[in-house]
């Protein structure tokens, strides 16, 4: 249905549950009263897809558009260019009130499980919530069933242990085990993780995140999950998105960008994993150098030039366009284009 219009983007695939074509959302600024709104272009012709089931890794410095992609994707967002379509259908310009089975299907889990949860409700009604916001549940003794069938999920074992119990009560991995069941107990499609585990403890992380891909398995969920952190992306594999200053660097499967990255972009950030091998703790690290740029005025042509240690001509003058690097591997860089 789609397949003419998207057909730009050939990484797209029409059958997905979640696709974002030539996404813009740009934030506006304004310093004074009487000066001149300025754009801050977040997200920048942007085009993702992603499938039933399937985990996208969202990876960029910080600044890179991530989380407002992350909430483009979602709506929650008025769009400044592109097209979203949610399950076959076009969600791009509808109102809030048309919008509530798409609010029920798409869920969003934050960085920070304190203010994602209110301090002030127990955890029944903190999961209990969105069953009653969205009419789902019928009397409140199922709607506790629901609450303890997903503390299971969560694994707050026993589950009536922790019913009671408020959000101070918990660390901070259990409150993100409650921010996960409150995303999980409507049963969405589609799932948002905006830096899941970067606020929590390392020793509590990997649960985290193996709690996260068992739950979107179980499931089948389309799962997008933000990271700055490429090394935690190995948990989310299926495929993964590299973005840098509001676009999108590349895109591929998982194993396959990270084993062989087109983009210098994609290379800079995987060369700079620690080495968990100590004995090469001291060989040096190619850190790409210098600052992301600002995304008011972003650099003409490539926006990675200026940091780009293979920088030629062109890169300064023109934007590169997406290409097919090798199987299912696409990068924006004029090193693969051929000219
Ligand atoms: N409400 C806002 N108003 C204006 N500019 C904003 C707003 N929110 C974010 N920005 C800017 O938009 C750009 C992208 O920010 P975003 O938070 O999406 O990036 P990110 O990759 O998720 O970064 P981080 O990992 O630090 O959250 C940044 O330049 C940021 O300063």
């Amino acid at each position: 249905m789609y397949a003419s219009s998207i057909a730009d983007s050939p990484w797209l695939n029409p059958n997905h549950l979640v696709i974002g074509h030539r996404l813009k959302m740009w934030y506006s600024v304004q310093a004074g009263l009487f000066s001149k709104t300025r754009y801050v272009r977040a997200v920048d012709d942007v085009s993702i897809s992603i499938g039933k089931g399937e985990t996208v890794a969202m990876i960029g410095e910080s600044g890179s558009g991530k989380s407002s992609l992350g909430r483009t994707l979602l709506r929650l967002y008025k769009l400044n260019g592109g097209s979203l379509i949610f399950d076959g259908k076009d969600i791009t310009k509808a109102k809030e009130s048309e919008l509530a089975w798409f609010r029920r299907r798409a869920q969003m889990i934050f960085q920070d499980p304190f203010s994602a949860i209110n301090p002030f409700h127990n955890i029944k009604f903190i999961l209990e919530e969105p069953l009653i916001i969205h009419g789902v549940g019928g009397s409140a003794a199922e709607r506790e069933e629901m609450v303890i069938r997903t503390l299971n999920e969560i694994k707050l074992n026993p589950p009536e242990d922790y019913l009671y119990k408020y959000p101070h009560m918990l660390s901070g991995g259990q409150r993100q085990r409650v921010a996960i069941g409150r995303a999980i107990i409507l049963r969405p499609d589609f799932i948002v993780a905006d830096e899941p585990v970067s606020m929590l403890d390392a020793s509590v992380r990997v649960e985290i995140l193996t709690l996260l891909k068992e739950v979107q398995q179980k499931m089948n969920i389309a799962f997008l999950y933000i990271t700055h952190d490429i090394s935690t992306a190995k948990y989310f594999s299926d495929r993964i998105a590299i973005l840098y200053a509001g676009k999108l660097a590349e895109v591929g499967p998982y194993r396959d960008v990270v084993k062989d990255p087109a983009h210098p972009y994609t290379q800079a950030l995987i060369e700079a994993i620690p080495d968990p091998d100590p004995s090469n703790r001291f060989h040096d690290k190619k850190v790409v150098g210098g600052e992301p740029p600002s995304l008011v005025n972003p650099p003409r042509g490539c926006r990675f030039h200026p940091r780009c240690p293979f920088a030629m001509d062109i890169c300064r003058r023109e934007e590169p366009p997406m290409v097919e690097v090798k199987n299912g591997i696409y990068a924006a860089c004029w090193l693969h284009i051929k000219k």
